[in-house]
């Protein structure tokens, strides 16, 4: 194959080390073992080249099923893999197998594998960076930007970052005092069952997903008027809807008015209705980004405008947490499970760089929507990057009777019964499925919800909060 010049001298550039890729790669295929002893840190893309890449997915996927990967196996699965055949076809497999490192080598490959894929990655960034500035992008994004590559370098190094025990107890006993005196440390969501199921604390990203039309919005937006309402600064993020879209969406929660009637002509009373809450939701700290802040880089130096703002004062608790409607909409670099894959991981990045719970929506698959039962799980969240992995928390929202109410009523008589029997106990009512907390418990808490106008409330007391 022939190499221009331009080709090679990029080559040269761009740290990487194919012969290193091969003996890991190698290495695993004879040893399966060796996987789980070196490799826990080892992803797809730390390798350059790409059918590296797609090898060690093939190969991961199957060792964590407790599959046998081998040349052999691996032989008809990459048989028409476009890559493999440049490389040489299936015999390429061989090949790896032959060039594999020892085994006491392996950790130190490893940790080499990682080092220059940061340094890979640091070198795109920056020429983004490059780029961004002389194409007129601003200063703060750009710091941005290089401050989350940063962060993430440091938490993806392969040497251990360690902490005494005693640094770490000292640490923790701070944080319990701190609850202890002022309270549980966390933004209340007005809803008792779930608050006493998990509250949404600095440094913790909760992805908050659901199929369509489940009300995700719904719940993010009474989220964040109960944690404004109650002393915090919000940041949200809306790149579903327009400025004044969302700002109706909050205006329906004290009004009563739905928020889908506010794009129509409304009557003399419902018109004073918005009004008299635009003027009393006038104080509340809620800030919504404008459509330009749609990248991580524009988030987080928007978000720390925010913060740096929003001084505590009294009762008030400076900027107390961001909402990001929704992730799929971020935008970045690369298809859209790598950009996934770096939003997600940017996102909790961005939850321990400002201390702060962040909130960000998800869609979850439409093949959802064809299997018979229709409560999410974390299953559904696969193939959106790594967004169960990384995420702390992973909230889903269902509604039980928006899927009762569009299915094909039962033709038998008691079948239609306990159809509508079933219709009239859930609605009104959404299941936020708590389906994974990295420092609490899972279970589902059943609300009241009024998706018209955005208001939640605990269904055991049937009562709203009251300010
Ligand atoms: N006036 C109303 N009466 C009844 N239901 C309503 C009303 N207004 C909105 N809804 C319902 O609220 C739901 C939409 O809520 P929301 O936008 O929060 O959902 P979502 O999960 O964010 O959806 P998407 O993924 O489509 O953005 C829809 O099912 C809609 O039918």
């Amino acid at each position: 194959m022939r190499v221009s010049g331009q080709q090679r001298e990029t080559e040269k550039t761009v740290p990487h080390n194919v012969a290193l890729e091969q003996q890991i790669l190698g290495a695993v295929l004879n040893n399966n073992n060796l996987f789980h002893i070196h490799c826990g840190p080892v992803r797809a893309e730390h390798f350059y080249e790409p059918t590296h890449g797609r090898i060690w997915t093939l190969m991961a996927g199957r060792i964590l099923k407790d599959h046998i990967a081998s040349p052999v196996v691996l032989k008809g699965e990459l048989e028409n893999d476009p890559g493999l055949k440049d490389l040489g076809g299936v015999s390429y497999l061989a090949r790896l197998s032959g060039a594999a490192v020892a085994s006491f080598a392996l950790a130190d490959y490893v940790r080499e594998l990682i080092e220059t894929a940061e340094r890979r990655r640091l070198l795109e960034v920056a020429e983004e960076i490059v780029g961004a500035i002389n194409s007129g992008g601003t200063s703060s994004d750009a710091a941005a930007a290089m401050e989350l590559a940063a962060m993430s370098v440091a938490e993806n190094a392969p040497v251990a970052r360690s902490m005494s025990l005693l640094s770490a107890h000292t640490k923790s006993i701070t944080a319990i005092n701190d609850a202890y005196q002022n309270g549980a440390v966390g933004v209340s969501s007005g809803l008792r069952d779930l608050d006493e199921l998990l509250l949404l604390k600095p440094k913790r990203s909760t992805v908050l997903a659901g199929a369509t039309s489940m009300g995700k919005t719904s719940l993010a937006t009474w989220l964040s008027y109960h944690a404004a309402k109650t002393g915090y600064g919000v940041g949200f993020v809306s790149l579903e809807m327009g400025e004044e879209d969302l700002a109706n969406r909050i205006n329906s929660i004290d009004s009563r008015v739905p928020y889908q009637a506010m794009d129509r002509p409304l009557s003399e009373t419902l018109f004073r209705k918005v009004v008299e809450a635009a003027k009393k939701q006038e104080a509340l700290p809620i800030e919504i980004m404008s459509d330009r802040v749609r990248d991580i880089p524009a988030i987080l130096s928007e978000t720390r405008r925010l913060q740096a703002k929003w001084k505590p004062e009294g009762d008030f608790k400076g900027l107390g947490m961001l909402v990001i409607d929704y992730l799929q909409l971020v935008r970045g670099r690369g298809n859209a499970f790598e950009v996934l894959t770096q939003v997600s991981r940017d996102t909790k990045s961005i939850a321990k760089m400002l201390n702060i719970p962040v909130v960000a929506l998800a869609q979850v698959s439409r093949d959802m929507s064809k299997r018979e039962s229709k409560v999410p799980h974390l299953g559904d969240l696969r193939g959106s990057g790594d967004l169960e992995n990384d995420a702390d928390n992973v909230i889903f929202c269902h509604r039980p009777s928006y899927y009762l109410e569009r299915m094909e009523p039962p033709e038998r008589a008691d079948d239609r019964a306990d159809w509508e029997d079933s219709i009239s106990a859930s609605k009104g009512t959404m299941d936020i499925i708590v389906a994974k907390q990295r420092m609490g418990p899972l279970g589902t808490v059943r609300v009241g919800c009024d998706l018209a106008t955005n208001r939640f409330w605990d269904l055991q007391t049937q009562t709203e909060v009251d300010f």
